[in-house]
């Protein structure tokens, strides 16, 4: 992340929180209150660095209407959408229906989805045309499980997951596009990749979106660092020039925690 010489970052930084399957919606209620507290006591300058949060379906509703009802400033998204419209797809949920709900964002990719549902890279690239369609920003998910990064073909893999997610997409879609590395091996484990590792990727993802898109629009899109980010390591990794922000798990669950993250502008250390 680098700022101009006004102080000004040349991306606005993003801090997402990812809830996954955690907080029923009277909990994702109290959490994001806390969280709004805390950020407001600490006069967080939401003009300066973006907050999102990505809680279960269930959870949207009730945080519309806080965020709503107390003018917050914090954007939100769902996890996984469809990459239909509607009709007989059981279980799944339309963008169509994100977007009325206020969502900002939608998560497309993320490993969990990858893996455990077995989403493919043409789907999710139908996934990221959907989420567009209907006037809410993918967050595209991408990654390396640990063999890969073992065999050292990490960036290769990323990439290839990169390319495939953004297929046909507009050179303004693909400004507004967010991506986020999140290698496999570093979620929800403890693992972190570190700054360098981060910066390696993000560094390519941008270098990779040029070639396809130009320098222009690779200058725009934010790219995010994911996994075992916690309050203590999230401002090392934001130095890093290609990293325009964060994808946090299990910490989001934490609002002190997660309002640390946010302010990581005052953990960073001046050289
Ligand atoms: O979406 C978030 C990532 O999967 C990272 O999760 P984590 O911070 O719990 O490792």
């Amino acid at each position: 992340m680098t700022t101009s010489t006004n102080g000004a970052f040349d991306r606005k930084p993003f801090i997402a929180g990812n809830w996954k399957m955690n907080m029923d919606h009277v909990q994702g209620i109290t959490l994001l209150q806390k969280l709004a507290w805390t950020l407001s006591d600490a006069k967080h300058d939401y003009s300066r660095t973006e907050v999102a949060v990505f809680p279960p379906f269930t959870d949207l509703r009730g945080v519309q209407t806080l965020v709503q009802g107390d003018n917050l400033d914090v954007v939100y998204g769902g996890q996984d959408l469809s990459q239909f419209d509607s009709g007989a797809y059981t279980g799944d949920i339309s963008g169509q229906f994100l977007a009325k709900l206020g969502c900002s964002y939608v998560l497309v990719g993320h490993s969990e989805r990858r893996t455990i549902h077995n989403e493919s890279d043409e789907t999710l690239n139908a996934k990221v045309h959907a989420a567009f369609k209907h006037g809410v920003t993918p967050v595209l998910c991408a990654g390396e499980g640990l063999e890969i990064r073992q065999a050292g073909t990490h960036v290769e893999h990323t990439l290839a997951q990169v390319r495939a997610g953004v297929a046909g997409l507009t050179n303004d879609q693909a400004a507004e596009l967010v991506v986020a590395y999140e290698p496999v091996w570093a979620i929800g484990t403890g693992e972190v990749a570190g700054p360098g590792d981060a910066q390696e990727l993000c560094a390519a993802i941008r270098a990779e979106l040029e070639k396809l898109f130009g320098a222009d629009v690779a200058a725009k899109t934010r790219l995010l660092y994911g996994g075992s980010v916690k309050a203590n390591n999230a401002a090392a990794i934001l130095k890093e020039k290609d990293v325009d922000g964060l994808l946090v798990g299990g910490a989001s669950l934490d609002p002190a925690e997660f309002a640390n993250i946010v302010r990581f502008e005052s953990h960073l250390v001046t050289d």
